[in-house]
């Protein structure tokens, strides 16, 4: 895994660092399928738009046995680096997903989402939580989706999803608040 990377991983390694030498980096990077890459802890994604085979339950269980950003970034990283300070440091946690539209923030919600489902117990009185809040995210895309000729599948509102976990680490309720609709008048 580590071996396969391909220019900086973290752009904050980029000698010289200039406007250039960050987007020649992403360039190389995504040329390789490397679509994540670190500007310190925040994570720079670049939409494939293809199917790639960086998702799965053996690749979330290696994010959640190694300390954050020992591995290639990847999204999985930044989910579990929320995921451990709120258990250890028992400190809200806040994972602000933005870009233009098409970018990818639909996804890359849905994927920490399932990250954080995977990661929580499977307790019989937590499994009903866990579906809601992801049968709830399929709902509301359901409803609030729609083809623009930007994205075939753009979203006409914000989301801020809120999750409260209990002591243990397991999810015991959640939110999802929609906002921005005005993002109908935008697109
Ligand atoms: N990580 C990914 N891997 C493969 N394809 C992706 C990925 N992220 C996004 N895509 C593709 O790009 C499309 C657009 O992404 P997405 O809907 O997440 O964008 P968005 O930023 O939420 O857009 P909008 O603001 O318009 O809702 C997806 O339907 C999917 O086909």
């Amino acid at each position: 895994m580590l071996n396969q990377e391909v220019g900086a991983w973290d752009t904050v390694l980029l000698d010289p660092l200039t406007e250039d030498s960050f987007i020649e980096n992403l360039q190389q990077r995504f040329k390789k399928d490397h679509i994540y890459t670190y500007i310190g802890n925040v994570l720079v994604s670049v939409n494939p738009y293809k199917k790639l085979a960086l998702y799965s339950t053996d690749l979330v269980e290696t994010y959640i046995r190694r300390p954050p950003f020992q591995l290639p970034p990847h999204i999985y990283g930044v989910a579990e680096s929320a995921y451990r300070w709120l258990n250890d440091k028992n400190e809200n946690q806040c994972i602000i997903v933005t870009g233009e539209s098409g970018s990818g923030k639909t996804e890359a919600a849905r994927i920490v989402l399932q990250f954080l489902v995977l990661v929580s117990s499977d307790l019989n009185e937590v499994q009903p939580i866990k579906n809601r809040l992801v049968h709830a995210n399929t709902l509301l895309e359901a409803f609030g989706n729609a083809k623009t000729i930007l994205n075939d599948n753009a979203s006409r509102f914000g989301k801020y999803i809120d999750i409260e976990y209990d002591f243990k680490g397991d999810p015991i309720g959640g939110h999802i608040t929609n906002y921005e609709s005005n993002k109908i008048g935008f697109q």
